[in-house]
Order: C-alpha cells, then sequence, then structure tokens
C-alpha cells in the first residue's frame, strides 16, 4: 500500500492547503490509470485461475508454465489459453504428462474447482505418497500412471468419490494392500494397478461395469475374487501367488481326515506290496530320465538349425547395433539392398524378437500373418533412423511390409501401449499411413506397415538427379504439402487431447505411394515414446519454443513450425540441418536462410533449381512460400493455427493465380512477406 500511497499523498499534500479540487482530479486521474493494470493482475479468489495459480506454485518445477498468465484467464469459450487445461467455458480438467515434473504433488488448491472432472500427470518424476484426491469429488478420471509415487495408500483414499470411474496408477513404487474403498467405488469402469509393489488378496470388486482391471507385475497373493474371473489372465500375470479363474486352480492341500488304527492298520514296512512300488518307481525315474534327455536333444537341434536360418531374423539382429549415433541423415534413404545372407555374415546376433511372442493387429481389412511369416521372409534394411531400423520384408503371401523396430518405448507400460496402439489402429485417413499390426516385448516394439513402393519425400528431394530419374516438379510438389496438410489437420481432429498430435514431421516420415500420394508415419508416438529420447531426437523438440530459456513446453503449434520447415524443404530442396543437432539452433535453421534471402530480395534464389515446372506458377509458389514461412514464426501467438494452414494451402493452385502474388496475398502479407518480389533468374522459368 505504503508505495502506491504516497505520490497521492505528496501531491495532496502540496496541493491541498491552496486547491483541493486540483486534489480530486488528480487523484480521479491517478485511480483511472492504475486500475486497469491493478485490475488485469487481479485474479478472484476461489475462481479456477486462482486455484490453478495456488497449484502451479506448489510445483517444484512449476516455472515450465508459463503460459498461466494471471492478467489471461485459463479458457476461453472451449479453448485453453492456459498450457494443459483442458476447457468447455470452464477448466473440466488438467493434463499435464510427460513434462519431468517432480517434488511431492499436492492437490489441495484445486479442491474449490468443482468441475475438475478429469486429472492427468502421467509420464513425470513426482514422488512421495499417493496425493490426497478423496476431496476432489468430481473426478471422473485420475491418472497417476508412470511417475515414481511410493508407500502406502490408505484404505479410505477414494471414499466417497461417486463419479470415479478410471484410475490409473500403473508403474509407480506404491506397496501394501490394495485399498478398500478402490474397490467399493460405485462407477468404477477401468483401474491399473500393474507394475508397483501392491501385496495380499485382491479386495472383491463389486461394480457390474467394471471393463478393464490391470494387477499384474505386483506381489499380490491369494485367489482372485469371483468378480474378476472373467477379466484377461494378462492382467494378473507377475504375481507368484495369485491363484483361482482365469490362473491355474488354488493347490488345496488334502483334508486331513483321523484314520482309527484299530479299523485302518498300516501295512507292515516290508510288505512284498512295497517292494513292489521301490521297483515301479525306479523304473519311473530311469524313464523321466531318458526324457528330460530327449527333449534337451531336439532343443539343441532346433538352436542350430535357427543359428542356419538366412531371413528376416538375421537381418534383425545384424543391424541390432545400429544406433543413433550411425544416423546420418546426409544420405537420406540408408536403402542397403544387401541380401539377407550378408547381413547373416556380420551378424551380431544381439537381441532377436521372441518368436514365442504374437503379433497383434490392429484393423480387420488385412491380410493376417504371423512373427514367423516375418521371420522367414527376406530382408532388406531401408535404413536406420533416430529411432531404430526399418526392414522391408516381403512375406510368402506377396505382401511387402515394413517393420520398424523401436528401442525407447519404454517409459509406457503394457496396457497403455496396448491401448495407444488400438488408438492408433482406429486413425483412417488418405494421407495416414496406417498402422497394421505390432509386437510388443518390455525391451523393444515393432510396428509393421505396408511397403509404399515410391520411397519417401525425403529420397525424392535429397537424392541425386539424373535425366531418367528428374527432380519432383512444382505440381507434385504441392500435391504432396496438400496431403500432408490435410493428413495433419485430420491428426489434430482425431487426437484433440494429444499436445503434439504428429510431433515428428519430417521429409522421411512422407512416404509416397505409386501415385505419388504422400502418406505420413511415424505420427503420435510421443505419448509412448521415452522423455530423453524424444527430446534428443524428435522434430518437435528442434522448435524454437523448446530450450531451457524458452520454458519448454510445447503446443499444437510444434507441430505446424514442422509443417513449414517441410514447406521450405520442398520448395528450396534444401535439407534442414537443425534437424541433427539438439535442439533448436537459429544458426543452423533453414527458416533463418529463407528469411535472409527474403530480405535481401533473392526470394527467386530460394527455389530448388530442381523443380520443374515452374513457369507461370510464380505466384502460388510465392504463396506457398509465404505459408511456410508463417508456419515458422518464432513467437507461437503470431504464428498459424494448423486450420488456418491447411485452409489456405487448399487454395493454392497448380497453374497461375489471377494476380501475379496469388490469390492469398492479402492474408499472408506483413513487412517481410511484402518484400518478397521475384527477381528475373532465368532457371525460374523453365
Ligand atoms: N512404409 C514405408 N514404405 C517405404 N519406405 C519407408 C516406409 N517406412 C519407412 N520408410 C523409409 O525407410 C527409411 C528408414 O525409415 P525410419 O523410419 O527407420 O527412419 P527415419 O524416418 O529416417 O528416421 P526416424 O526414425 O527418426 O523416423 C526412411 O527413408 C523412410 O522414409
Amino acid at each position: 500500500m505504503r508505495n502506491w500511497e504516497n505520490p497521492v499523498m505528496l501531491a495532496c499534500n502540496t496541493a491541498s492547503k491552496k486547491n483541493l479540487p486540483s486534489c480530486i482530479v488528480f487523484i480521479i486521474i491517478f485511480i483511472t490509470l492504475l486500475c486497469p493494470a491493478v485490475m488485469s493482475q487481479v485474479v478472484v479468489p476461489g475462481s479456477d485461475a486462482d486455484c490453478l495459480l495456488r497449484f502451479k506454485y506448489t510445483l517444484a518445477n512449476g516455472s515450465v508454465f508459463f503460459s498461466w498468465d494471471p492478467s489471461t484467464s485459463p479458457c476461453q469459450g472451449n479453448d485453453a489459453n492456459w498450457f494443459g487445461v483442458l476447457c468447455s467455458n470452464y477448466v473440466w480438467g488438467l493434463q499435464l504428462e510427460g513434462l519431468e515434473l517432480t517434488g511431492k504433488l499436492d492437490l489441495d488448491p484445486l479442491v474449490p474447482m468443482k468441475n475438475l472432472r478429469t486429472i492427468s500427470f502421467m509420464n513425470n518424476e513426482f514422488d512421495g505418497p499417493m496425493p490426497q484426491v478423496k476431496r476432489l469429488t468430481a473426478l471422473r478420471s485420475l491418472y497417476l500412471s508412470n511417475n515414481r509415487f511410493s508407500g502406502e495408500i490408505p484404505a479410505l483414499a477414494f471414499q466417497d468419490m461417486p463419479h470415479l470411474k478410471k484410475i490409473l496408477l500403473a508403474n509407480n513404487a506404491f506397496r501394501g494392500t490394495i485399498p478398500s474403498s478402490l474397490a467399493s467405488l460405485p462407477r468404477l469402469v477401468e483401474v491399473r494397478l500393474n507394475g508397483n509393489q501392491f501385496q495380499g488378496q485382491i479386495p472383491h470388486f463389486k461394480q457390474k461395469d467394471l471393463k478393464l482391471a490391470s494387477f499384474e507385475n505386483n506381489d499380490l497373493a491369494g485367489p482372485i475374487p469371483e468378480s474378476l474371473q472373467n477379466m484377461d489372465p494378462g492382467s494378473f500375470a507377475g504375481n507368484k501367488d495369485l491363484c483361482g479363474p482365469p490362473l491355474s486352480p488354488c493347490s488345496i492341500s488334502p483334508p486331513v481326515i483321523p484314520v482309527d488304527p484299530r479299523t485302518h492298520p498300516s501295512p507292515p514296512l516290508s510288505s512284498p506290496q512295497g517292494n513292489k512300488t521301490g521297483s515301479f518307481n525306479t523304473i519311473a525315474i530311469i524313464m523321466i530320465v531318458l526324457g528330460l534327455l530327449l527333449v534337451i536333444i531336439a532343443l539343441v537341434f532346433c538352436f542350430i538349425q535357427s543359428r542356419r536360418r538366412r531371413n528376416f531374423l538375421s537381418a534383425y539382429s545384424s543391424s541390432g547395433k545400429e544406433s543413433v549415433e550411425s544416423y546420418t541423415y546426409h544420405e537420406p534413404v540408408v536403402r542397403t539392398n544387401k541380401p539377407a545372407e550378408s547381413l547373416v555374415n556380420h551378424a551380431r546376433r544381439r537381441s532377436t524378437p521372441d518368436p514365442g511372442g504374437r503379433l497383434l493387429f490392429v484393423r480387420d481389412n488385412v491380410q493376417r500373418f504371423g512373427l514367423q511369416d516375418l521371420l522367414k521372409a527376406s530382408a532388406e534394411v531401408l535404413g536406420s533412423g533416430t529411432f531404430g531400423a526399418s526392414y522391408k520384408a516381403a512375406i510368402s503371401s506377396g505382401q511387402t511390409l515394413v517393420v520398424k523396430r523401436y528401442k525407447h518405448m519404454n517409459n509406457v507400460g503394457r496396457n497403455e501401449f496396448h491401448e495407444h496402439m488400438r488408438r492408433l489402429g482406429r486413425l483412417n485417413h488418405p494421407n495416414l499411413l496406417p498402422l497394421v499390426a505390432y509386437y510388443y516385448r518390455k525391451e523393444e516394439k515393432l510396428l509393421v506397415t505396408q511397403f509404399m513402393s515410391n520411397n519417401s519425400l525425403a529420397s525424392h528431394l535429397h537424392t541425386n538427379h539424373s535425366a531418367d530419374q528428374p527432380g519432383l516438379d512444382w505440381i507434385t510438389r504441392l500435391k504432396i504439402i496438400k496431403g500432408v496438410a490435410k493428413g495433419l489437420y485430420y491428426l489434430f481432429n482425431e487426437l484433440p487431447t494429444l499436445t503434439i498430435p504428429h510431433g515428428h514431421i519430417k521429409s522421411s516420415n512422407v512416404v509416397l505411394d505409386e501415385s505419388l500420394e504422400p502418406l505420413l508415419t511415424d505420427y503420435a508416438l510421443r505419448p509412448v515414446m521415452g522423455s530423453e529420447h524424444a527430446h534428443n531426437f524428435m522434430t518437435a523438440y528442434k522448435t524454437p519454443e523448446y530450450g531451457p530459456a524458452k520454458g519448454q513446453v510445447l503446443t499444437k503449434k510444434t507441430d505446424v513450425w514442422c509443417l513449414g520447415v517441410l514447406i521450405l524443404e520442398v520448395l528450396t530442396g534444401r535439407f534442414p540441418e537443425n534437424y541433427l543437432s539438439q535442439g533448436y539452433d537459429p544458426n543452423m535453421s533453414l527458416v533463418t536462410w529463407v528469411s535472409d534471402m527474403v530480405k535481401e530480395k533473392k526470394t527467386g534464389d530460394v527455389f530448388d533449381k530442381e523443380m520443374e515446372g515452374k513457369k507461370n506458377c510464380k505466384g502460388e509458389m510465392i504463396n506457398l512460400l509465404k505459408i511456410g514461412l508463417r508456419c515458422c514464426e518464432e513467437k507461437e501467438e503470431r504464428r498459424m493455427e494448423m486450420r488456418e494452414a491447411v485452409e489456405m494451402i487448399e487454395m493454392l493452385r497448380e497453374g497461375e493465380s489471377d494476380d501475379e502474388f496469388g490469390s492469398i496475398d492479402q492474408r499472408v502479407s506483413n513487412d517481410l512477406y511484402s518484400s518478397m518480389l521475384w527477381d528475373d533468374d532465368d532457371s525460374l522459368n523453365r
């Protein structure tokens, strides 16, 4: 108070004795000027904003929420102004996943938020005890999986939570018994407790609607309650003392029947019957030993045979050494074309897929094949990317598939992985390469897609061209960008809860079918990707908003930036060198180069010299360049929305537009863009 009282007092002291009216005028002016500034900082106590800000201050590294600005409101209609907040006029959810948040989680500041229905803090590094949730009475779903919470959960932790339907606590370090209040939640539909150290018996879950319950990899014991006996046996795996359906029956020790020695006298030890039993036992033991020997010989034989096999498995294991360091994008398609046999010779025989495991299919309209079919197929290494290697495998049924091996998807539990894959399997768009099947093993995963005969956009843009292999012409490049934009827009609409719906947009993740129609690959993998690997290699993390100085918060506009870079790459034919370094480096950025060229009035020199068909298309090419640059505005608030970018790309025409600078020029004009002029470069008139 003192600080702002002083000028008023000072003015009034000087003025009051002689001129009271001027003092009053001064006060009015002062209040008029000060009030808006003060008001904008005022957050109504108990409001959503107030609760969220108080919650933010409890977080050890809450400073990452730079968008949680007290002078703005968390929601604007159904759109969120604040990062991680889910809005529908009011705040109904918080989704703060994969942000490396640490420390204890204190949810008390959120208690007054009576509309808060869902909270997710999955894939962080919170530790300490289970946060107190039962005062959040409106909660429908609670997601705390993949953190480091520990200790026992009090029996009544979930008491009086009438609406709670989904609880995910998987892959933490909770111990003690499963809280009884959890089993009594009236509307529970899904509960995941896998990957903890829960002990004792599973309580009797009474809910009729319970659809999914996972208890695997705990220390649970005793019979599985009758209410859960219809669940998948996999839900109980990894608890060595659990028994009863759907697992094997509990061993019941035979009842000890008291025997009356007068009615059942024991046979004498040296009776002839006893001798017969003894010799029978000896024969049985010999037979068992012989049987075991035969089994061992058969296993050794199979093992030797499998090492001789020249197939996908060999190629797979031979490149098991391929690491991130060996990734050189300068040769975008590392197409070895080595026959499988030569790969066998260099095989390091590292980990191989467990032939006993199963391929899981995520869509119905594909011909089924098994892991064994892939193992037998002749394989070709397509390349080794940042996640692992990709193999082309032609199987006997005639299908040609691509098997991509991911080594960095270990921060997610089995069930979440399965669920995410099923979610990807439901996506269906002509510009998305559909996931066909996948294989899950703890340390690595395989994703199977169809092989696309025209390779990747990267291979077309960055390999040497010749007379019989010319570079892509303008019309094809525009068609590709239009397809990519449509595919991205579909992802944005279908996966609205993902912070970065694609996350890894780059030209090698755009493959082309026989008519050069583009299909996006490697999309929506951030939820199942290890944090460290994602930060180091996914293109989303090579954008200006990501970096220690910028608060490290990615948003949907991160994908927009990557689309912009792809547009510039397609138009210039230059590879974005920044993708080879970690984080964002403006000095290596293609965006900086293009912007500088434009500022120097050399726009015409920006376009790929190998792009045919440029004649009479200058206006539309410049328009696409402008859209690319508007997608690459460093300040996110100036960057286009995906919807806007897609609409404008759709409006572009293959040929010349009515005026030289194109039909959409007004919508993308500002100082930089209006300085874009086409210089008279002969190469542009081809
Ligand atoms: N379904 C497919 N059809 C044809 N080519 C493909 C297919 N999937 C991948 N490729 C090509 O195989 C090569 C290796 O792909 P891979 O996805 O392993 O690495 P990348 O895309 O270069 O990098 P990252 O691992 O970061 O995605 C790339 O040139 C890619 O375009």
